[in-house]
């Protein structure tokens, strides 16, 4: 058997439950064994009663001296097994409804039975356990047992016939550098696919585990140590270190110490022989945009230009207009460029000619016909809804280009190491002076109105106002107030004094700009929206932030839905609503009435998701995770890291087995489709 065999050709697998697999995304031998079991039920000890605590799952082996079924007024049964232990103990066993099991029990015979035990002080109970058929049974019911992500039509016992069927018959080719293996003790990969599908022992099973953490570890820090290797070269543009008192006398404002501190690592880098290739990592709303175009004044003051690249057409637009404001008193020329410029031919021609120094604007940026005369600076912000490839093309445009990418989404230490490999990082950890904390409430249904209420004294005191939805269309089966008839509700009965607008993605880029450009001058007063406006939107004067259905959001996504108000001198307000409310909403919604600060929330956020969902590894199209959890497993992530960064530098030495090793990598990704 081969692993790219397909499972049609397995014996007991037919065209029905083919198409079941298929629809669990399984299609060949080799994806089904990498489907690894959601859980295990461990029934492989037999306890003693006296041992058990009460209300714990266990096995336990029992002789049953009495079998007897009743049946209540309305025809429902109980059948009770009366059993004892090897110590005497009394155990009942009580199934409701399932007078087909009468005949699998014999008085005079021992059963093992698997499930919660409740003691009282005269018996112990069970209810519903699994048992085993029969003592001749007992090696696959004394087991650890996989328990499989199902579709309806089959079932677990199905599934762990099919992997009993396959799991001898294939092969794996060992894929992890063989003196690591050695070195950190690891099985082998034969044993360790077994064993995370059928295992043997507990012990079989945590090698296995063990194994398979280490690997996708691996595999993903290697991934992103060459992708890394791809972008840094030895020597940058070096920029002069020409003075910015001009700038400084132009500003509004006084930089805060840590935006200082943070302009002059990136002053140290883009006027060093090293190329830039930084992280700049601040807070919503700490001011991280005044220092990006510090960095583009520098870069025009040296005759050279620089982009700034956002992924929404909205954001690029306000980008635009903040920097065509501030920097008016000077003679520097911007351009934006998003999908929706008019005479892109021309404007293609004029960047690459010079005459423009800074251009602003989206993936639009990356598109073929954009080449630049002297390009020494690149920026990104919001990286990460950047793909890996993409933010890849922008610095092969020009050959040693700075690069700096910005993130409001504060990431732990760990997690940035392995989205951007080790990138240098600088963080404003300080907000703007005067800023206030934002009162974060969550607002029961029947305060609703109150909460209007309050909404309307703030906008007669000029305020203006976000009310953020999910979704566009109402969906009646979902229960979500969708924006639309939300702005319905407002602008016609609520507030029909007031100029209430709509904000969602499927408008016209046209339409949307002039929203958000009616809203930043102040002329509307409500903004009702999708979450469009999620990322970097800056109105300083907007102080209330309306959530509703919160609970459909993530945690990190609702820090920077809040992070829209906040931005200036007055007092502001986040208000969340929800209808439905599972534990792991209410976790997130009171972590946003605990916490303003993003570094905490994003150390939540980590705790609260599970493995492989961390900021969507796939999305960057980066190998997922499926069992390694970076916050569970930091100290197999410490020594991956050692052992990645030693064969890299192994390679980069040229010694053979190494180099032997990353090709052989390389070619397996590429031809997996996988990122590197
Ligand atoms: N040192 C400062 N003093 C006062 N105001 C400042 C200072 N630095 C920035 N600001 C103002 O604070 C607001 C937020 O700044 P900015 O838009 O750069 O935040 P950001 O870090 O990009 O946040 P986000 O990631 O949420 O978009 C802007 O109105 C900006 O003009």
């Amino acid at each position: 058997m081969n692993l790219d065999d397909d499972l049609i050709a397995i014996k007991g697998i037919g065209k029905k439950k083919y198409k079941l697999l298929n629809n669990l995304n399984l299609y060949k031998v080799k994806d089904l064994l990498t489907n690894f079991p959601r859980t295990y039920v461990d029934r492989s000890k037999v306890n003693n009663i006296n041992e058990i605590e009460n209300e714990s799952i266990s096995t336990i082996k029992l002789l049953i001296y009495d079998v007897s079924e009743t049946k209540n007024a309305y025809k429902k049964s109980t059948l009770r097994l009366k059993c004892k232990d090897t110590n005497g103990y009394n155990v009942a066993i009580i199934f409701f409804n399932a007078s087909f099991l009468l005949k699998k029990f014999s008085i005079g015979k021992e059963y093992y039975f698997y499930g919660k035990i409740v003691k009282t002080h005269y018996e112990a109970k069970m209810f519903h356990p699994e048992f085993s058929d029969s003592m001749y049974n007992d090696k696959k019911f004394l087991r650890i047992e996989p328990i499989y992500s199902l579709t309806a039509g089959i079932t677990n016992k199905e599934m762990i016939n099919i992997y009993e069927n396959i799991i001898d018959n294939v092969l794996f080719e060992e894929n992890l550098f063989s003196p690591y293996i050695i070195q950190n003790k690891l099985c082998d990969i034969n044993y360790a696919f077994k064993n995370i599908n059928l295992p043997t022992s507990k012990e079989a099973l945590k090698k296995a585990r063990y194994r398979f953490i280490y690997e996708e570890f691996f595999n993903l820090f290697l991934s992103l140590s060459l992708i890394k290797n791809k972008v840094k070269s030895s020597g940058g543009i070096v920029l002069k270190d020409l003075p910015m008192v001009d700038f400084y006398k132009n500003l509004k404002f006084t930089l805060t110490k840590s935006q200082e501190k943070v302009w002059n690592q990136i002053k140290i880098d883009l006027t060093s022989n090293n190329q830039m290739n930084r992280l700049l990592q601040g807070d919503v709303g700490s001011g991280k945009t005044i220092v990006a175009m510090m960095a583009m004044y520098l870069t025009y003051k040296n005759n050279m230009q620089s982009t700034l690249m956002v992924p929404t057409s909205v954001l690029a637009n306000q980008h635009f207009r903040t920097f065509s404001d501030v920097l008016k008193n000077f003679n520097i020329k911007i351009i934006l460029l998003t999908g929706n410029t008019k005479n892109k031919k021309q404007i293609y021609k004029d960047i690459e000619l010079g005459k423009y120094d800074i251009i602003i604007g989206t993936h639009a940026i990356l598109e073929e016909g954009v080449k630049f005369k002297n390009l020494a600076l690149v920026i990104t912000d919001e990286q990460h809804r950047f793909g890996v490839k993409q933010r890849n093309i922008l610095s092969t445009k020009e050959k040693n280009v700075n690069v700096l990418v910005m993130s409001a989404t504060p990431i732990p230490r760990t997690l940035s190491l392995i989205i951007y490999g080790d990138v240098d990082i600088s963080v404003i950890d300080q907000l703007p002076s005067g800023r206030k904390q934002i009162k974060t409430h969550y607002v029961k249904k029947n305060k609703i109105n109150d909460m209007y209420e309050f909404i309307r004294s703030k906008v007669e005191e000029k305020r203006q106002i976000y009310f953020i939805c999910p979704l566009i269309e109402e969906s009646e089966a979902l229960d979500i107030k969708s924006a639309s008839e939300l702005y319905k509700e407002l602008s016609e009965r609520i507030y029909t004094k007031f100029n209430v607008k709509l904000l969602h993605g499927k408008m016209k880029a046209k339409e949307k700009e002039t929203i958000m450009k009616d809203f930043s001058e102040g002329k509307i007063n409500i903004l009702i929206s999708t979450t469009v406006i999620e990322v970097g939107i800056n109105v300083p004067n907007a102080s209330i932030m309306v959530i509703n259905d919160a609970n459909r959001f993530g945690l990190s996504q609702l820090h920077q839905l809040r992070g829209r108000v906040g931005r200036g001198e007055y007092q502001s307000y986040c208000f969340m609503t929800s209808n439905k409310m599972g534990d792991t909403s209410k976790k997130r919604i009171q972590t946003m009435i605990d916490t303003n600060d993003g570094f905490e929330i994003a150390e939540r956020d980590l705790l609260l998701r599970g493995p492989g969902e961390i900021l969507g590894l796939k999305q960057h199209g980066l190998p997922e995770l499926k069992i390694g959890e970076l916050a569970k497993h930091s100290q197999i992530f410490e020594i991956v890291k050692m052992d990645v960064n030693n064969l890299v530098q192994m390679y980069n030495q040229g010694e053979k087995a190494s180099v032997e090793f990353i090709i052989k990598f390389i070619e397996n990704r590429l031809s997996n489709n996988i990122n590197i």
